[in-house]
Parts: structure tokens; sequence; C-alpha cells
């Protein structure tokens, strides 16, 4: 391995990041991005003589005997039908897109015969340190000598290797990225809706709150087509995203009828299916999440002794909702989870398995009309992402997305401060 050049085609945020990586550890690399930003990357790079800049694909496939894709979901087709026949005789090739589908297809259709297909996928951003999380490995057309070369190179990431084939990746991350983020993006919409910035609202001040809000914004800071491509072209996560539109829409309306009955019903054999019986919990002894740690993080003022004002968690109560109707236990996703989800989950846990919170959300539900215009904003936000998933419309989502972008904009420096100390103070804490 001692002349093997590891090669990046798309100098974007992961692929810098691998860059920057790999050659730490004394990788060969060669990278490019598109050939207008040549100039820049190579002035970036220039102290770094481990990383070759080239000015496109055609030059850094040609003499890298591991290339990596780290482009756009959406333009994957047509970047690797463009460079793919000029990978070198025998290379491993693989890509770092959030699905799968789209990118084995288009590698089966463009790749010579003697390339070896070794595919990844880092579940986590590219500002989060990738030590102990998860990397998906995936060896779809491969010998086991490629995917032990791939192993290691990318074992200096001190990632845990988790090896799936491509389905099995797009459905396991329809369950837990897709979803999750449908939840964010429509809490976003529904406070744009109603020209909120929740954090100066005391009642959304604290706890649970805090982590809707920090990882709300977290999410509108970056760049629109990573989650447009991991919903719209997984063909596993229209259905996933559908169901937690459908279920935000019964939940609300039993909160409308004032139905507490029904609605208790309903979300009680909900916790039964997803966390199991309260005499054989499918939980840990240990809470995924401890609670105090969320009370840290806020963006907003609390009056010292103050108690977070209660809310019916209708994004929350939606979810166990929708895993329990498509029958998903998301503690078997854990090993294959991104740090979003699994605060997701532990927030979502912390709420059903203290009897106290889940019963008073019940009550907040259909007593307290405090919530109603902000939940209805809501149900039109999360029913508005899921037909837009559904009809593939890439420039509608991006619209969707963009508009809400701006609005929140001014407030990004100050959420990335405090979403990243609460990501990593979380991060530190839970188990994986
Ligand atoms: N960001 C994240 O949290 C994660 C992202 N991913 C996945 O990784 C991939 C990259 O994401 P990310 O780095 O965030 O996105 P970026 O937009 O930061 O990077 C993608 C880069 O690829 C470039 N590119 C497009 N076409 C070509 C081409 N023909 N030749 C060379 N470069 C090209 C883009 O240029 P231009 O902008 O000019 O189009 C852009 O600079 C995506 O598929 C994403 O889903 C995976 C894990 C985490
Ligand atoms: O943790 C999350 O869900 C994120 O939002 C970051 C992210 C985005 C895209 C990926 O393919 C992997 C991780």
């Amino acid at each position: 391995m001692e002349d093997f050049v590891v090669g990046l085609i798309g100098m974007g945020d992961m692929g810098k990041m691998y860059a920057q990586r790999l050659s730490a550890a004394g990788w060969k690399i060669m990278a490019c991005d598109t050939e207008e930003k040549y100039e820049a990357l190579r002035k970036e790079f220039d102290g770094n003589n481990d990383v070759q800049i080239c000015r496109n694909g055609h030059l850094v496939s040609r003499a890298s005997d591991y290339i990596i894709y780290s482009v756009e979901a959406a333009a994957i087709h047509n970047v690797i039908a463009q460079y793919g026949p000029s990978t070198k005789l025998g290379a491993i090739v693989g890509g770092q897109t959030s699905c799968k589908d789209p990118e084995i297809k288009a590698f089966e259709r463009h790749l010579p015969a003697d390339v070896d297909i070794v595919s990844c996928h880092s579940l986590h951003g590219p500002g989060v340190d990738p030590r102990n999380q998860p990397l998906v490995i995936i060896a779809h057309r491969a010998s086991p000598a490629s995917v032990a070369k791939v192993e290691m190179v990318l074992s200096v990431l001190g990632s845990k290797h988790v090896h799936l084939s491509a389905k099995e990746h797009d459905r396991i991350t329809a369950d837990t990225q897709a979803v999750t983020h449908a939840a964010f993006l429509s809490m976003g919409k529904a406070w744009h809706a109603n020209r909120q910035f929740p954090w100066e609202m005391t009642r959304y001040v604290g706890g649970v709150e805090n982590v809707k809000i920090n990882i709300m914004l977290r999410i509108y800071s970056q760049k629109w087509h990573v989650y447009a491509g991991l919903a719209i072209l997984n063909p596993e996560a229209r259905k996933q995203i559908s169901q937690y539109a459908r279920s935000v829409t019964a939940l609300y309306k039993l909160m409308l009828e004032g139905d507490l009955g029904a609605l208790r019903a309903r979300v009680l054999a909900a916790k039964e299916k997803v966390f199991g019986r309260d005499d054989a919990p499918l939980w840990d002894d240990q809470p995924l999440l401890n609670p105090d740690l969320l009370e840290r993080f806020s963006l907003g003022r609390k009056e010292p002794g103050e108690a977070p004002r209660a809310n019916n968690h209708l994004s929350l109560l939606a979810m166990v909702d929708c895993w329990a109707e498509l029958g998903i236990i998301p503690y078997n996703h854990m090993v294959c989870s991104t740090p979003l989800f699994r605060l997701w989950l532990g927030v979502t846990e912390h709420v059903f398995r203290s009897p106290g919170v889940l019963d008073e959300a019940l009550r907040v539900a259909v007593e307290d009309r405090t919530y109603r215009s902000d939940d209805l904003e809501f149900t039109f936000a999360a029913r508005g992402w899921a037909e837009c998933v559904s009809l593939g419309h890439f420039e509608t989502w991006k619209n969707r997305f963009e508009t809400t972008q701006e609005f929140f904009e001014p407030r990004f420096k100050d959420a990335t401060v405090v979403g990243n100390a609460m990501m990593k103070a979380v991060l530190e804490s839970t188990r994986n």
C-alpha cells in the first residue's frame, strides 16, 4: 500500500473533511472539485504536500487507487457518467452520498467491469468528530482484498464500521435520518409561518424545547441539497415521511376534538409498540439522555427557578405514532444512527418514560389552546414536506427550505455556538 493514492471527487464540506483527516494520517490524496474552484482549492491546500489538487475528475480517476465521490446526491449520476470511464484499471470506487440507490445504479452503469465498488457513508456532519460515530461500508461488488484496503484507509477516521448492503442502508437511514429531519423541517416552517423566533418567547425556553430549537436551526443553517437528496432520492423515505404527516394530522384532530380518551388510548398503544410494555420496556435502565443536560443549552432567557412551560409535544407524540404505524423499533437502528437521531430518540424517550411529562403533554393537548395555531402550522408544514417528497419536486423543496433559512439566518451564528456545545455534551454523555 506504499504508493496507494486516494482520490476525492467533490471537495465540499465532506470531501475536505476526508482530505484533511486522511492526509494527516499519511495517505496521499488527489482531489478535485468543479473546475472553477481549482485555483481557490490549490491555495487552500498549498501547505499540505500530501494533497494534490487536480483540475477535474478525469485527472483524479486515472491516477488514484481508491476514489471517493463526495458530490450532491442529485448530481451523482452525471458526475460518475463523466469520470467513471476514466477510472484507473483495477481501482476501487465508492461514494459518500447519503442515499445509495442512485449512487450504486450509476456505478453499475458507468464503471468499467474491472473496477471494484465499495461505498461508504459517514453518519454525521462534517463538523462532528468522526471518532466512534458509525461509518457504513457497502461492499457492493468487491474482492475481500479491496474491502480490506478501504477499511484500512478509512480506519484513520476512528469511526465504527458497520457493514450493510445498499438496500439495508437506505431502509435504515429512511427510518432514522429522513423522518427525523421531516420533524425539524416542519418545526422551522411552523415557527416561520407564525413569524416567531421561538427562543424569544418565554413559553418555549427550556429542556426538550432547547433540543427542538437548536436542531431545527442546525438543519436550516446547512445546505439544502443534503436534506433534499436523502429524502427525495431515497426510495424508502417517502413512506416514512408520509406516515409522519398522517400521524401529525390524526393526533392534531384528536386534540382539536378535545377527545382526551381517544388521544390517550392512541398514544399509549403506540408507546407500547415502540417502547414495550411497562413491565418489559425496550429502553435501557439508564435514559439515553440526561434531562439536566438539556437545560444548559438555551438560546433564550429563563428566570431562575422557572420551569419550562408545559407543551403538548405534538412533534414527539407523532414520531412515536409514526414508528408504531410502520412497525419501527428505533433502538434496533442505534448501530447505524446519526447524532441527530440519537438526540431525537433521547428526547422522545425522555417524554415517554416520565409518566408525569407524558400525562401533562396529553392534558395540555386538549385543555390548553396556547399552541393551537403553532400546531396548525406544524401540521400544514408536515403535510407540505410529505407532498413535496412524494412528488419528488427538488425545486419546490429547495424553495421551501431557502425561504425559511432566510428567516432564521440572522440567528445562525449564535445558534451554531450553542448548538455545537449541546451536540458535544450530548454525544459525550450518551451511549451509542
Ligand atoms: N453534509 C453532511 O452532513 C453530510 C453529507 N453527506 C453526503 O456527502 C455528499 C457531499 O456533501 P457535502 O460535502 O456536504 O456537500 P457540498 O455541497 O459541500 O460538496 C459537494 C461538492 O461537490 C462538488 N461537485 C459537483 N459536481 C462536481 C463535479 N462534476 N466534479 C467535482 N466536484 C463536483 C460541488 O460543487 P458545486 O457546489 O459547485 O456544485 C461541491 O463543492 C452529499 O451527497 C451528501 O449527501 C454525507 C454525510 C454527511
Ligand atoms: O445527523 C444528521 O442527521 C445530520 O443532519 C447530519 C448528516 C447529514 C447527512 C448525512 O448523510 C449524514 C449526517
